[in-house]
């Protein structure tokens, strides 16, 4: 009996997890890096297959979904985000979607705190200035976290992994988060569930960790950079649309606000000529808050051919996006 075939995205797919996926399926890949997939890619070579493995930068539109035909049955990205797949389609057709939201919060977490250290004590610049030879003055001095007041916008896995990281460690004198209800893990740190509007104007630290759907787009607006503090830090390990990145940019401009870490921007990669690049209050990172590391990249890869593993062999999908 022929093996199902299974479509792979792209080519950064670690070897072992290919092999895994093998033994199972008839493999295809598209011999391009991540980024540089097309849906043309996808069009020209998904009729057919019982499953697709991507990631989050690839567009799984209805075209897509209706090229394939009825063979598909998974798709399966490599992310947590899935803000490129059409799930009106996907839901229609009874497909299922993973992702690998259990292995990605941890690892966003624990970047987002060391991006908003370096960010608000200044650490790329004074560690530029030391290599050329300066010694730091207080024009490079920055706010700690002690006694200050932390707000997380949007507080899904990585929100509340940032909350429980945070909070044992730093003297925070409060914790705010807005969600789309209250969260019973942040109301054990005792943080405080309130309006985007009263977050932003209360907090000195204010991190973006919100999913990107229709209205979550632009949550920090140019009117609510207006509600900041001038000693205001943001920081956005979400996706770059959450923010309004023009707003953002006259705000720093302007020295309305303090700084931004951002690990997501638009677009990305974010052009060499945008103001960002040469701002001193920003650090910038090209989105790896959530796989630059040896093991996550491995272990959020085996946990989304887990997924099509486990609908192939009609078993519960240890990480399946519900729609
Ligand atoms: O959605 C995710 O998993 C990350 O943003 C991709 O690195």
């Amino acid at each position: 009996m022929p093996k199902p075939q299974l479509l792979v995205s792209h080519n950064e797919i670690p070897q072992a997890v290919i092999d895994s996926l093998t033994e199972k399926f008839d493999v295809q890949i598209i011999d391009k890096p991540m980024k540089a997939t097309t849906k043309q890619d996808l069009l020209e070579n998904i009729a057919g297959k019982f499953g697709l493995f991507f990631s989050y930068t690839t567009v799984v539109d209805e075209d897509v979904i209706n090229t394939a035909g009825p063979s598909l049955k998974v798709i399966s990205t490599t992310s947590m985000g899935y803000e490129s797949v059409d799930l009106d389609a996907v839901k229609k057709r009874g497909i299922v979607l993973g992702n690998t939201v259990l292995e990605t919060a941890q690892i966003v977490a624990e970047c987002t705190i060391g991006l908003l250290i370096a960010t608000t004590r200044n650490f790329l610049n004074v560690n530029k200035q030391m290599k050329s030879g300066i010694l730091p003055t207080a024009t490079s001095f920055g706010m700690g976290l002690t006694n200050s007041v932390v707000g997380i916008i949007g507080c899904g896995n990585i929100g509340i992994a940032v909350a429980q990281m945070l909070w044992p460690a730093f003297k925070l004198s409060e914790l705010l988060y807005t969600s789309r209800k209250p969260k019973s893990e942040m109301e054990c740190l005792g943080g405080q569930f309130v309006s985007v509007d009263d977050l932003v104007r209360r907090s000195d630290f204010i991190i973006v960790t919100a999913v990107l759907v229709p209205e979550t787009k632009f949550i920090i607006n140019k009117d609510r950079l207006a509600l900041m503090k001038p000693n205001a830090v943001v920081i956005n390990v979400g996706r770059g649309l959450l923010i309004d990145q023009n707003a953002l940019i006259d705000a720093l401009q302007e020295h309305r606000i303090r700084g931004a870490g951002l690990d997501v921007m638009t677009p990305e990669p974010l052009p060499l000529d945008s103001p960002l690049m040469t701002m001193e209050s920003v650090v910038l990172l090209p989105h790896i808050a959530g796989r630059n590391t040896f093991e996550a990249s491995m272990r959020k890869a085996q946990l989304a051919a887990d997924n099509i593993l486990a609908v192939l062999n009609n078993q519960p999908v240890p990480c399946e996006v519900k729609l």
